[in-house]
């Protein structure tokens, strides 16, 4: 079985079937995109795999475990981990802090969860913050506060709190949003490093097309609810019924 296994997954909303019927499966190290025009259901099918929703209807499998009416935390503990724009920053602590909250609230009910995950000491939680904090490149504003930060360093900060949690896969949605150039680069490079020196899983959702078809191994298209392609970036680029959904869309792929 893949690392990650979604099995007839669908949302409905009221009327609305803002996932139909989704078969996807991710293998473990590879970096995958999720992409689609707005109000395709990206964000429904993530927030439908980490617990935020359930689904109507079908099948979440992460290493072999059903994940459908877990909490989002007991997902978390499983090494199921998100970055998003949402995240959670306190701006009135520090870098290191926020990393550190990150942390110690991944632990609650890991005794009954998953016991191996548990970090035993605040020297191993200093120790994993550490690590966090350069591998993101935060460690000279690790004592800023986090209002502080410049906006580049802001997403760069919501990312280490993502990783914070020590996951295996991590959902990164739209990790570049807003970023200048420069800014782009060193976070395009940083998931390059997730992959190589952290033997992540990746599940990206990102607008900017450049980057999903530089990085991705293996590209899903969403469209209205359904999985129409899916394939290398290769595959992906001419495929006739995702260039419909982004033309028929109004967006350009
Ligand atoms: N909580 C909700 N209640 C009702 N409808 C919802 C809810 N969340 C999403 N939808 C609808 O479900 C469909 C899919 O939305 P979703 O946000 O998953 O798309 P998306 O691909 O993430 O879009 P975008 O790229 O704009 O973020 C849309 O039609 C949206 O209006």
């Amino acid at each position: 079985m893949a690392l990650l296994e979604t099995q007839g997954l669908t949302k409905e909303f009221g009327g609305l079937t803002a996932l139909n019927n989704v078969d996807m499966a991710v293998e473990a190290g590879e970096l995958v995109s999720l992409i689609g025009p707005n109000g395709a259901g990206k964000s429904t099918l993530i927030n439908t795999i980490t617990g935020q929703l359930s689904p109507t209807r079908g099948d979440v499998y992460y290493d072999g475990t059903d994940l459908v009416g877990m909490k989002p935390f007991e997902i978390a503990q499983l090494g199921v981990g998100r970055s998003f724009q949402t995240a959670s920053i306190l701006p009135e602590l520090t870098v290191r802090e926020n990393i550190q909250v990150a942390s110690f609230a991944a632990e609650h009910g890991s005794f009954r969860i998953n016991f191996l995950r548990r970090r035993d000491s605040f020297e191993e939680v200093q120790a994993q913050t550490d690590d966090i904090l350069e591998t993101i490149g935060l460690d000279s504003e690790a004592d800023s506060d986090a209002r502080s930060l410049p906006y580049g360093d802001k997403r760069r900060l919501e990312v280490a709190i993502g990783l914070a949690t020590d996951p295996d896969l991590l959902f990164m949605d739209e990790p570049t949003a807003g970023m200048s150039p420069a800014e782009t680069e060193m976070t395009v490079n940083l998931i390059g490093d997730l992959l190589t020196d952290w033997g992540m899983t990746i599940f990206l959702v990102e607008h900017d097309m450049d980057i999903v078809f530089d990085v991705s191994d293996r590209i899903f298209t969403l469209h209205q609810g359904e999985l129409i392609a899916r394939g290398t970036p290769e595959e992906i680029r001419d495929h006739p019924a995702v260039r419909e959904a982004y033309l028929g869309g109004g967006e350009e792929a």
